[in-house]
């Protein structure tokens, strides 16, 4: 029997409130196995408690314990959490999983847990037993550093933001018309040139490769998958610019405007192929994750014929780099796609399915579900409000939480859920946070939980939550219509 909740999100599989609290004091202990999980815990318990929580005694239960003896059944993310007034037991079956029971955990102490500096508490956790897993493996965010660029400490700081919400997929999406943002040896004019500006003018900016493995190992300590994006053939104005020899244009200019499907990659000359090999080449030697994502989107410059040989002779690359394809949904229509392809849905709902994209399907393609008019976050929340577009029309807290992702496509294998950012709009940390919150919470609902959608239900959750935003400093979340009592 479910009881009153406590107010997580994402809501778990399974929750039964018992009466009572823990509190956590000074005596209390830890055991956890070395890890991420411990690390994350330790983090959070230090930093806004000041608490020692030193070992147990020797042969002495411990006040908060996690361990790996969780069933296999459990699975990579799946974990068990039992909490009463003698203690905090959290058990998984991976490391992974435990780090993903920490989140729930840290939803069950006070917001303060959130505060950056030590506060005093009380600590208290009330006694729930929670069994839970993931509905989708593919629980993502995109950030779009190329229309405007956001540095490491800004892509930190996002994924800080997601870390409580158990996604656990953020996609870069570091190359387009204004912009390429990662550093490429032996072609250093992608980004001393390509990288000098942006949407509206400079500043632009650009990863070096140390910048990059960075954020690559900030994201692996958080059980974030990193997928990388050179989005070709379209949408790359900059490379073009930096490198002329990739165009048929006559001088490839740099650009700052917001147009889209103007650009193309000289699609029938080797050098281009050379090109994208080395690029693929070095983008995945520098990414751990199994994916790499080659764009394909929006290639209105590119006719048919042309965009499947390009097809044909791209997606190839990047198995020889031993990564899997993703791809913008208009790659179904490419002449065959490679084994494990996931292809990013991203049109709005209301359009027809493509029959390239229905036999994508039919033939097993994995799709990631991104409809624009339900998750892209940088859609406008309503029609006044001062950032965001509105291209797939305004994109309310209701609208990006209440949407079922297996119902869109019939017989779609679908991996998982991604919100995409672009960033025509946006230039600061705080523009991010504005369009993440409180939109945010509910897609990672709707990601990792396979509970009805439960609109008052969520709105009580999300009004519980800003105390957790506001003691983690996330300041410019839109203080949407919905969150008023
Ligand atoms: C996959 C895709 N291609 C386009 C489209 O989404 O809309 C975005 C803005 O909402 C835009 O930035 C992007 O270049």
């Amino acid at each position: 029997m479910r009881d009153v909740e406590p107010n997580l999100i994402p809501v778990p599989r399974s929750l039964v409130s018992g009466p009572g609290a823990l509190t956590l004091g000074a005596d209390a202990t830890l055991t956890a196995p070395a890890g991420r999980a411990a690390a994350s815990l330790r983090a959070l318990l230090d930093r806004a408690t000041g608490l020692p929580f030193p070992p147990p005694a020797p042969g002495a239960p411990a006040t908060v314990a996690l361990t790996l003896d969780g069933p296999a059944s459990l699975g990579r993310e799946g974990y068990l959490l039992d909490v009463t007034e003698a203690g905090a037991r959290l058990r998984a079956h991976t490391d992974e999983g435990l780090f993903r029971a920490v989140q729930t955990l840290r939803q069950l102490l006070p917001p303060a847990i959130e505060s950056p500096v030590a506060v005093p508490g009380p600590w208290r956790v009330p006694c729930v037993a929670i069994e839970d897993g993931p509905r989708y493996a593919w629980r993502g965010v995109m950030l779009d550093v190329a229309r405007h660029f956001f540095d490491v400490a800004a892509v930190e700081r996002f994924i800080d933001r997601l870390v409580p919400y158990k996604f656990n997929v953020l996609h870069l999406h570091l190359s387009d018309d204004q912009g390429w943002r990662l550093e490429i040896d032996g072609h250093p004019r992608l980004t001393e040139h390509g990288a000098a500006t942006a949407v509206g003018g400079p500043p632009g900016g650009f990863f070096t490769q140390d910048d990059y493995k960075e954020i690559v190992a900030y994201a692996a300590d958080r059980y974030f998958t990193v997928v990388p994006e050179i989005d070709v053939p379209g949408h790359t104005q900059a490379a073009m610019s930096s490198y002329p020899y990739l165009s048929t244009q006559e001088s490839p200019e740099l650009y700052e405007g917001v147009e889209v499907g103007f650009s193309e990659l000289a699609l029938h000359r080797d050098s281009t192929y050379a090109f994208l090999d080395d690029v693929f080449g070095q983008v995945s030697a520098l990414t751990p994750g199994g994916f790499l994502h080659i764009g394909g989107d929006e290639a209105l410059s590119t006719t048919a014929e042309d965009y499947a040989h390009f097809m044909s002779r791209a997606l190839p690359l990047v198995g020889g780099h031993g990564k899997t394809v993703v791809a913008w949904q208009e790659a179904a229509s490419a002449p065959s796609l490679p084994p494990g392809v996931h292809l990013q849905y991203w049109r709005p709902t209301g359009e027809e399915v493509p029959a390239a994209l229905v036999a994508a399907v039919r033939a097993g393609v994995r799709l990631i579900m991104s409809p624009a008019d339900r998750v892209y976050l940088d859609q406008k929340y309503a029609d006044d409000a001062p950032l965001g577009l509105m291209w797939a029309g305004t994109v309310g807290v209701r609208r990006s939480y209440e949407w079922d992702p297996g119902a869109l496509v019939p017989g779609a294998d679908v991996a998982g859920v991604e919100a995409p950012l672009w960033s025509e709009t946006l230039r600061t940390p705080d523009d991010l946070d504005h369009m993440l919150f409180p939109r945010l919470p509910g897609i990672a609902d709707t990601a990792w939980s396979a509970a009805p959608r439960d609109w008052p239900g969520h709105v009580r959750r999300l009004r519980a939550h800003t105390a957790r935003w506001d003691a983690a400093g996330i300041t410019a979340y839109h203080r949407a219509p919905e969150l008023e009592e």
